[in-house]
């Protein structure tokens, strides 16, 4: 059941797996005899330089995947010095994940009908010393996972027999989690029972969350702020105008409305929409290095990943996070030099120079007609 949750997507998950279809659909063009020898895969983003172009994007319950939890992907961030997300609904309070590592720290918030809980918890987060609130609006009621649904799936998880013989069948786990203190949300006081997270969900989120209301929440922040979940130009616009500093172009990685776009296939639209300043942030569905370079051409400042890295967590903890970051950097650095692009710099630069085609629009075609290079 924890595999599912992490795993599973709305519905029939034709989101979910288009989101990845939707980079495999694209084709490079590499160039030749460019001088990869020095790569540089650094970006800037809120005027401060990362290493990499890719951050985790906030997820819940992560001890459930593994007993360190948001301490393992705070600190496995922090060593590789890229953004690492904490969830409202984390399983480690805002306090211990930010002690946790040296990497920067992002806060992402829903926002709960109790709106002084939300301001309090914001008020926790500044204090704590997060600089960046991401604001995930793309959850005003819950969507039916239904691999959820089958297996019983709450955090904290229900003990019924369904659950009994699946955790007979996956003894290191059980036996980590018996030995671990109590899963539950961290930030909230009051200790939820173990209902669906549907049923949490559309109990405490508040479905009246409007364009106003986060205009009224971001005024309450001093520092950076992003808007997570968009897909529309209008709805990317519209938040930089309200003042959004940043907009996280996604769909939930497929967990919320399914037949929803793919991000990858949203990203042009809402790039030309807000222009070049604006810095877009991509996520769902990045697996590999190669889906990095791809979203930085069609219109990307930087990647988010959440399975990419929650995989690795489940399976080892820091260690399997670290590896996951160190497997899309081979592979992105690996791209870089194949595709002849020395730094992510230059390809931000001038993305359209960068030839990219889909299969159905060969590529040998956009090749010969796209721009030259000097
Ligand atoms: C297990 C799991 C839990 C998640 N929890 C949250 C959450 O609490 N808040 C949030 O904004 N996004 C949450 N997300 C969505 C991720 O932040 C991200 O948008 C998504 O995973 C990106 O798609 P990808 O998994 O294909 O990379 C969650 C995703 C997963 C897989
Ligand atoms: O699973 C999710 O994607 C998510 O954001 C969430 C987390 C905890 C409870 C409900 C939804």
């Amino acid at each position: 059941m924890v595999f599912d949750y992490i795993d599973g997507g709305a519905e029939d998950e034709v989101t979910m797996s288009g989101n990845v279809d939707a980079f495999v659909k694209h084709r490079f063009v590499h160039r030749v005899l460019r001088d990869v020898s020095a790569l540089d895969p650094s970006i800037e983003i809120f005027g401060q330089r990362r290493p990499l172009p890719f951050f985790l994007s906030p997820t819940a319950g992560n001890r459930l995947f593994h007993t360190d939890g948001e301490v393992a992907v705070a600190h496995a961030a922090g060593e590789a010095g890229i953004v690492s997300g904490l969830s409202t609904l984390g399983s480690t309070s805002i306090e211990d994940f930010c002690a946790a590592g040296t990497g920067p720290k992002w806060f992402q918030t829903y926002v709960w009908k109790d709106r002084e809980l939300t301001r309090e918890m914001l008020l926790r987060a500044k204090a704590a010393g997060f600089e960046t609130l991401v604001v995930t609006v793309d959850m005003p009621v819950h969507g039916s996972r239904e691999r959820d649904h089958r297996n019983g799936f709450a955090i904290p998880p229900k003990i019924g027999l369904k659950q009994t013989i699946q955790a007979l069948r996956a003894p290191r786990w059980t036996l980590d989690y018996l030995a671990s203190s109590p899963i539950r949300y961290a930030n909230l006081s009051q200790n939820t029972s173990a209902i669906s997270l549907a049923d949490f969900v559309n109990d405490q989120l508040d479905p009246a969350f409007c364009w106003d209301d986060a205009a009224e929440l971001i005024s309450h922040w001093s520092g950076s702020t992003v808007l997570k979940g968009v897909v529309h130009p209008d709805d990317a616009k519209r938040a930089v105008e309200i003042g959004f500093d940043a907009i996280q172009v996604s769909n939930h990685g497929g967990r919320q409305l399914d037949r929803d776009v793919a991000p990858l296939d949203a990203l042009p639209a809402i790039r030309k929409a807000v222009g070049e300043q604006v810095p877009l942030i991509l996520d769902s569905g990045v697996r590999r290095g190669s889906d990095i370079l791809t979203a930085l051409i069609c219109g990307a400042d930087a990647v988010s990943c959440g399975r990419a890295y929650l995989y690795g967590l489940a399976a080892g903890g820091e260690a399997g996070v670290a590896r996951s970051i160190e497997i899309l950097k081979d592979e992105l650095l690996r791209s870089m030099a194949l595709l002849g692009v020395a730094s992510i710099r230059e390809l931000l630069l001038e993305r359209g120079r960068w030839n990219i085609s889909t299969t159905e629009n060969l590529a040998v075609h956009a090749a010969m007609s796209g721009p030259q290079f000097r």
